[in-house]
């Protein structure tokens, strides 16, 4: 289903790319419960096939549902999702059960030995018996084959095999005891829709010792790479729960990358072709596009270009539209090249600046300023309207959030400067994006709105941010 189980008065899901359990949890309690953060998707939890150079993508070849990867054992996993838990943060699981591990000397994270060759995990165990027949997706408009064929070699198990579905229902179950608040599901599209509802239909109620109310059932996000022109759509799983909007990640990277106008957003949502607000998670970019070759690719925004990257992490944050997931990344120079090691082998913790920024060769864009306090802003406004919309013609653009909160963004190549309608109670605030409010001071510049609702506001073309925001709980 498509309720995210979010504890009241939090939004922004952040993806810890890679993090270990124990890391995760202390950033929940010393980062993400006190800057409003509502739910963290962490990586794939079950065993994987340990791969040579150690690359990212290892991650997402199964071994086993046993819970033992780099990022800890499952003591430390469900240690993660109590701590979290209890300061409002959810866990998400990103889930693999449409295939298991492609061939190459295979043993797993936990231990375990696997034969992808003869389709034997004996880890689960999954035989022969339980994956379709040997076959290669070589045709994206077959629907047929895209489910039923192998993507890149990877085992394509029968999900319409009622022990298959047994094991999966088991292993999810399994995470619903340990307190998580929904699933990630990779590669979605390459499942029957009609087994993964016997597949969700199987799911018990979420954990009430986490502080589910009872009855609660797991957020589903469905990871369905549609950008048209492909046999299958996204529409066909959103009855299911909701889906990853690549749209979303394509458009709004174009748009900030000037291909085109910001006027252009002011009827941004489904008439720009993305599913409906409460079925799209949305994301500027996520672990797989951020490398280029995913869905969208060339256009899509990473922490490689931050000017741009916090403007449309800003735009998302700041409009209603959607589930927004903020992308926290380990830096990388080569597309294959996996998280940061202390030995080749084990992940490194990162390691923190005294302005709070990391380092150690993790990015952690949800600790940039201009990031979390858009969490805080999109907590602040609610589910209040976009009103006061303006824009200057071209790539000069504003607009408020009912009278809770106001944004203005310049991506033209000269000042915006001009007197505007906020829509906030009169007073003078901090803008949350150059600065924080630190008790009646501002670190950065200060906006005073007029009693009309009206402010000057000013943004020079070559600032560090080219956006401007500020809200209630940022007034002086
Ligand atoms: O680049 C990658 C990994 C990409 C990847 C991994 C996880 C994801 O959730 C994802 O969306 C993409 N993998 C590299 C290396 C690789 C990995 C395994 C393998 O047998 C061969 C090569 C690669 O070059 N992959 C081929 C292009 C990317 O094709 C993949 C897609 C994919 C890409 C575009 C689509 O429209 C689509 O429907 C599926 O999904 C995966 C899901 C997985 O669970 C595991 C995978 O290996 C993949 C996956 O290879
Ligand atoms: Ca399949």
């Amino acid at each position: 289903q498509f309720d995210t189980n979010y504890a009241s008065g939090r939004s922004g899901m952040v993806h810890l790319f890679e993090w270990k359990w124990d890391d995760i949890a202390a950033e929940c309690e010393n980062f993400l419960g006190p800057n409003g953060f509502a739910g963290v998707q962490v990586s794939p939890v079950n065993e994987n096939a340990v791969k040579d150079s150690r690359p990212w993508w290892e991650r997402y070849q199964p071994i086993s549902y046993k819970l033992v990867t780099r990022s800890g054992n499952e003591e430390q996993f469900a240690s993660m999702t109590r701590r979290c838990n209890a300061v409002g943060v959810r866990i998400y699981v990103d889930v693999i059960f449409n295939h298991m591990a492609a061939n190459g000397g295979t043993y797993g994270t936990g231990g375990s030995t696997a034969s992808p060759s003869s389709k034997s995990y004996p880890g689960v165990p999954y035989s022969s018996l339980d994956f379709n027949p040997t076959c290669a997706i070589s045709n994206y408009n077959d629907a047929n084959q895209v489910r039923n064929c192998e993507l890149v070699g990877l085992r394509d198990l029968n999900q319409g095999n009622s022990y298959v579905q047994e094991k999966i229902a088991e292993f999810l179950n399994h995470l619903i005891d340990l307190g998580v608040a929904g699933f990630r599901v990779d590669a979605a599209k390459h499942m029957w829709p009609a087994d993964l509802g016997v597949i969700y239909g199987r799911l018990k109620n979420l954990n009430t010792d986490h502080g589910f109310s009872s009855g609660s059932k797991a957020y589903i996000v469905q990871e369905v790479i549609d950008m048209g022109g492909e046999a299958i759509s996204k529409s066909e799983y959103t009855g299911l729960g909701a889906i990853t909007e690549f749209r979303h990640s394509d458009s709004i990277g174009k748009a900030f990358r000037g291909k085109n106008q910001l006027r252009y957003l002011s009827n941004w949502g489904t008439a720009w072709g993305f599913a409906a607000s409460d079925r799209s998670l949305v994301f500027v970019d996520n672990h797989d596009n951020q490398r280029g070759h995913g869905a969208g690719g060339a256009d899509v925004l990473t922490y490689k270009v931050p000017k741009q990257y916090k403007m449309a992490s800003a735009f998302m944050l700041a409009h209603p539209f959607g589930t927004p997931r903020v992308m926290s990344s380990f830096s990388f120079s080569d597309t294959d090249q996996g998280p940061p090691t202390t030995d080749g082998h084990n992940i490194a913790s990162p390691s923190f600046n005294s302005d709070n920024s990391c380092s150690g060769g993790w990015v952690c864009e949800h600790r940039w300023r201009q990031i979390y306090n858009m969490v805080a802003f999109r907590n602040a406004v609610g589910s209040d309207a976009i009103q006061n919309w303006w824009d200057n013609g071209s790539n000069q653009i504003a607009f408020s959030r009912g009278s809770r909160g106001f944004v203005a963004f310049n991506n033209d190549n000269y000042d915006l400067n001009s007197s505007l309608q906020t829509g906030l109670p009169a007073g003078t605030y901090c803008d949350v994006i150059s600065g924080t409010k630190n008790g009646s001071s501002c670190t950065g510049k200060t906006v005073t709105v007029g009693s009309d609702g009206r402010a000057s506001i000013y943004l020079g073309n070559s600032e560090d941010d080219g956006v401007l925001a500020i809200h209630v709980n940022a007034m002086l």
